[in-house]
C-alpha cells in the first residue's frame, strides 16, 4: 500500500462553541476554515445541530461560497435538513445521528434499523448533487447495509477506539473499552467497506496520538477532525494544530499497521 497521507478534514463546530457560549460575533467558524485551508487541509467540515448549539445556518451560507476545498456538511437525515442542503449545495453530505440531550455524536447511524427510510432519504439527497456518506460503527452489519443503500462514503465511528486508547481521562467510559479489541474493529471494518467499493473515513474522537494508530490503517482515505484541533489551536494557533495533525497522519501512514494485528 502507498504511505499517501489521508485527507484532512478539519471540523470547525467548536470554534463557534467558543463563539455562542458568549453570544459573541467571534471567533467565527469562517475564519477558522480559511486559516485551515492555508495550512493544507483538504475540507472543512461543520455539523448543523438541529439545536443549533454550535454551527449556525448563517456559518454554513458563507462557508458554501469561501470555502475553496471541499464542504462537508454533517447532518440529520430530516426534512429541514434536506431543506438546506438543497439550498446550500454542499460538496458531500454526511448524514449522522443526533439526540438533543448528548453531549456529543454517541453512536454511528442504524441503517440495519433504518434501512428503507435511509434508502429512500438518500435518494432525495442525490437532488443536491452531492457525494453522500454514512457515519456509522465499525461493525460489518451497518457496513454491509450501507453498500445496500448505495452509500459512496461511510465514515467509521472513532469513539470507541479513541476513548479505549485514551490514558487519562475525566470519563470512566475509557475503561470499558478494550484498545485492541477497539483497534481491530477498525482495521477489519475499514477493509470491508473498502472490498464493498466504498470511500473510508474516519472521525470522531481523534486526537494527536491516536490518530497514529488510526493513520496506519491503509483503507482509510480520510479523516475528520475537531474537537483536538480546535483545542490545541486555541493554545497554539490554528494554523499550526492544522499543519500538526496533518504531520501526525503522515507519520501513522508510514510506519503502517503490522500484518499480525490485521485479523480478518
Ligand atoms: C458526527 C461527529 O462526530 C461530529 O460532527 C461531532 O458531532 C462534532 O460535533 P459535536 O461535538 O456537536 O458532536
Ligand atoms: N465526524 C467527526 C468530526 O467531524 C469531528 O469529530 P471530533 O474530532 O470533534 O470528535
Amino acid at each position: 500500500m502507498p504511505s499517501i497521507r489521508p485527507r484532512l478534514g478539519v471540523n470547525v463546530d467548536h470554534i463557534a462553541t467558543i463563539r455562542q457560549a458568549r453570544g459573541t460575533l467571534y471567533p467565527d467558524p469562517v475564519f477558522a476554515a480559511s486559516l485551515a485551508e492555508l495550512a493544507g487541509a483538504d475540507q472543512i467540515t461543520v455539523h448543523l445541530r438541529e439545536d443549533r448549539r454550535h454551527i449556525q445556518d448563517r456559518d454554513v451560507e458563507i462557508l458554501r461560497r469561501t470555502v475553496t476545498t471541499r464542504l462537508n456538511l454533517e447532518m440529520a437525515a430530516t426534512e429541514e435538513m434536506l431543506k438546506i442542503a438543497l439550498d446550500i449545495r454542499p460538496d458531500m453530505i454526511t448524514l449522522v445521528p443526533e439526540k438533543r440531550e448528548e453531549q456529543t455524536t454517541e453512536g454511528g447511524l442504524s441503517v440495519v434499523d433504518n434501512h428503507k427510510r435511509l434508502a429512500e432519504y438518500i435518494e432525495r439527497v442525490r437532488e443536491t448533487g452531492a457525494h453522500i456518506s454514512l457515519f456509522i460503527d465499525p461493525d460489518l452489519a451497518q457496513i454491509e447495509a450501507s453498500a445496500d443503500i448505495g452509500a459512496e462514503i461511510v465514515e467509521i465511528h472513532t469513539g470507541d477506539f479513541c476513548m479505549a486508547a485514551a490514558e487519562f481521562t475525566n470519563t470512566k467510559v475509557s475503561y470499558e473499552y478494550d484498545r485492541d479489541e477497539e483497534l481491530n474493529k477498525l482495521i477489519v471494518g475499514a477493509r470491508k467497506a473498502a472490498q464493498l467499493g466504498m470511500t473510508v473515513a474516519a472521525g470522531h474522537g481523534i486526537d494527536y496520538k491516536n490518530v497514529l494508530d488510526i493513520a496506519a490503517i491503509p483503507e482509510f482515505e480520510e479523516f475528520n477532525i475537531g474537537h483536538a484541533i480546535v483545542a490545541r489551536a486555541s493554545l497554539v494557533g490554528f494554523e499550526r494544530a492544522v499543519r500538526e495533525m496533518i504531520d501526525a497522519m503522515q507519520l501513522g501512514r508510514n510506519q503502517g499497521t503490522p500484518d499480525e494485528t490485521r485479523h480478518a
